[in-house]
């Protein structure tokens, strides 16, 4: 059954191949089979597929909304255009002047833009958009002022001149190959990495992922991409004037994205179809900005996922470019996978070591003086009541927050973390108190993009799906699937994490934790919402990871999974250590029963 079940995907992947191929043969027929004036259109569309392109990679995978990319194409065009009328240099030549130069100062509009984050980053985006269209309207001596740059020649190859029908070719060609390319990044570790910023920057980060270095490759190829567009219009169109890169052109740009469905690989092609022909259609040109309000709102309120992503949804399936075209094929589970962990250290010296801890948030001091060492190789529990500061000091052990005083070590060395990613390069994974899977990655998908701190290739790899990329990815995979049959995960790899109950869900996430390759792992409260079974599912995993030398930190408030699983407990109370030591003696301790049951109810017990 599972056979046929791969052999009808994977004839519906070659469907989809040869599918497209016509398509693409059909549109590369149409110079032939219409006039001008249509032709002219799908030029337009074409265009708008490779600056949307770019932009998807920046809405849709890193969740950035840029309203400035008229300025990038803008860069593109004027540089391009400029060099070759006053230069007379080569369309080659000047196509490439414009991306580099869209690349440079998308560079500079990137490390603000990303730094700044949350509401501010589309204001500085909107604010880049106008300073260059009033720089395009008043350095006369560059960019011809309003009236533009007019006489731009139409490229060349050979001795060949290019025409209407040829530059649309060109325009398709690329438009092909710049699709296929963010296919490609998306399936890659750079695209998991992206998403997984997008939905939760703590999480990704917490996998070693840096969010500046991926928002930072996504924006800077978006410039490439605007750039390249921007230098193909205006050689095909031989005029280019300021009114062309207006604020409204950025707003059609992110309209496009969102109407064919960020995030999808077809939709920038679907948004730029209906935005190209709508107002032709409904001949509005006057009222081309209402009518965009207009969708804009629609789209918003009806078809938040644009029509690509509504469609994949309705289909049942994804349209996404990450969509597998069958399953993960049947495979041997394999529960023992000592060789994950192979460079866990030997059990018995320090790994952890805390001295002198504290934290204020303001004026409450949520640990005070908090200091006490963990084995290697152990089960070291934190309890204590709510707001006792558990979770406080794990996210000072994992670099989420700086202690205002004190000192840790890791094997002996200062551990002087400037961020949650710089912690978990050194060897410390961790899970949250609340499940921060991924939900638009899939369980595999969760599980490898804890491998794309430390195992992801180059970017140009990515886009180029080359060998050594590909040979990456089977890696991860394989080392994906092992952390899942080491968890006992038995259910669909390839489903969406969205849909796992929340007991897998907290199993997934140790899988994930574990694929960052940690000696140490933090694990807030994992049983939380877990079945009994579960629980005895997640006690035996603990048992195996600490037989292959990792060593656990496990705030959790089942008291007799804690006496069963722990070789160490630390007791806070009121961010205060109350004590340290074997988990009988502790957990029967009674200042210990004190702090959990408070002083009233003891004396009525006693
Ligand atoms: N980011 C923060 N800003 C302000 N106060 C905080 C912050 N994080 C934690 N606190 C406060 O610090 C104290 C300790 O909280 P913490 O979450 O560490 O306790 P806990 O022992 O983990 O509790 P629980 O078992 O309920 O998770 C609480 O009073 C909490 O409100």
């Amino acid at each position: 059954m599972n056979s046929f079940l791969q052999l009808g995907l994977r004839y519906r992947g070659t469907a989809a191949v040869t599918s497209a191929a016509i398509i693409v043969a059909l549109l590369a027929a149409c110079p032939w089979l219409m006039d001008t004036y249509y032709l002219n259109l799908l030029f337009m569309i074409g265009t708008f597929v490779i600056t949307c392109t770019g932009m998807n990679l920046l809405i849709g995978y890193c969740g950035i909304v840029s309203i400035g990319h008229a300025g990038l194409m803008a860069t593109g065009a004027y540089v391009s255009s400029y060099l070759s009328t006053q230069a007379g240099l080569s369309f080659w030549v000047v196509a490439l002047a414009g991306m580099l130069m869209s690349l440079v100062i998308g560079s500079l509009i990137a490390i603000p833009t990303i730094k700044a984050g949350g509401v501010y980053l589309s204001m500085i985006t909107i604010a880049f958009g106008v300073v260059i269209h009033e720089v395009l309207i008043r350095w006369d001596a560059f960019t011809g002022g309003p009236l533009g740059i007019s006489g731009i020649p139409k490229p060349e190859l050979g001795g060949y001149r290019f025409d209407l029908k040829s530059m649309y070719l060109l325009v398709l060609a690329v438009s092909v190959l710049v699709l296929v390319l963010i296919r490609n990044l998306r399936r890659s570790a750079w695209g998991r990495a992206m998403i997984a910023t997008k939905e939760n920057e703590i999480a990704a980060a917490s996998l070693g992922i840096r969010k500046f270095a991926v928002q930072y490759a996504g924006f800077a190829f978006s410039a490439v991409l605007a750039g390249l567009s921007g230098a193909i219009y205006a050689h095909a169109n031989s005029f280019i004037s300021p009114d062309t890169y207006h604020f409204q052109t950025s707003v059609q740009l992110v309209l496009i994205v969102i109407l064919g469905g960020a995030g999808t690989v077809l939709g920038p092609v679907v948004g730029a179809t209906i935005l190209v022909f709508l107002p032709e259609l409904l001949q509005m040109e006057k009222l081309r900005m209402a009518l965009y309000g207009g969708i804009m709102f629609a789209v918003l309120f009806f078809l938040p996922k644009g029509i690509v992503g509504t469609a994949g949804q309705l289909l049942g399936r994804k349209i996404r470019g990450y969509a597998k075209t069958g399953p993960s094929p049947a495979r041997e589970r394999n529960s023992e996978t000592p060789q994950l962990f192979a460079h866990a250290s030997s059990s018995g010296a320090v790994m952890l070591e805390l001295n002198g801890i504290h934290k204020h948030f303001g004026g409450l001091h949520a640990l005070k003086d908090v200091s006490f060492s963990v084995a290697t190789g152990a089960v070291h529990s934190l309890v204590g009541p709510n707001g006792a500061g558990k979770t406080t000091l794990l996210n000072v052990i994992s670099g989420l927050y700086s202690a205002n005083q004190g000192t840790l070590s890791l094997r002996g060395k200062s551990l002087n973390p400037r961020s949650l990613s710089d912690v978990t390069m050194l060897g410390i994974a961790r899970t949250f108190q609340h499940s921060r899977l991924f939900k638009e990655l899939t369980v595999l998908e969760n599980v490898m993009v804890g491998m794309a701190g430390r195992r992801r290739v180059g970017f140009a790899h990515a886009l180029l799906h080359t060998p050594k990329q590909r040979r990456d990815e089977r890696v991860m995979e394989e080392r994906a699937h092992l952390l899942l049959d080491l968890i006992g995960y038995e259910g669909d790899r390839d489903m969406p994490a969205s849909q796992l109950p929340y007991g897998h869900q907290r199993m997934v996430e140790i899988a994930r934790a574990l694929a960052t390759e940690p000696d140490l792992l933090l694990l807030d409260e994992p049983a939380a919402g877990m079945t009994a079974a579960e629980i005895g599912q997640l006690e035996q995993l603990l048992r195996k990871l600490t037989a292959y030398g990792l060593t656990i930190i496990l705030i959790e408030h089942h008291m007799d999974f804690v006496q069963r699983i722990s070789d160490t407990v630390t007791v806070l109370d009121f961010g205060k250590v109350i004590g340290t030591g074997k988990p009988e003696e502790m957990l029967t301790d009674p200042r210990v029963i004190q702090a959990y049951l408070g002083a009233e109810e003891v004396a009525a017990g006693a």
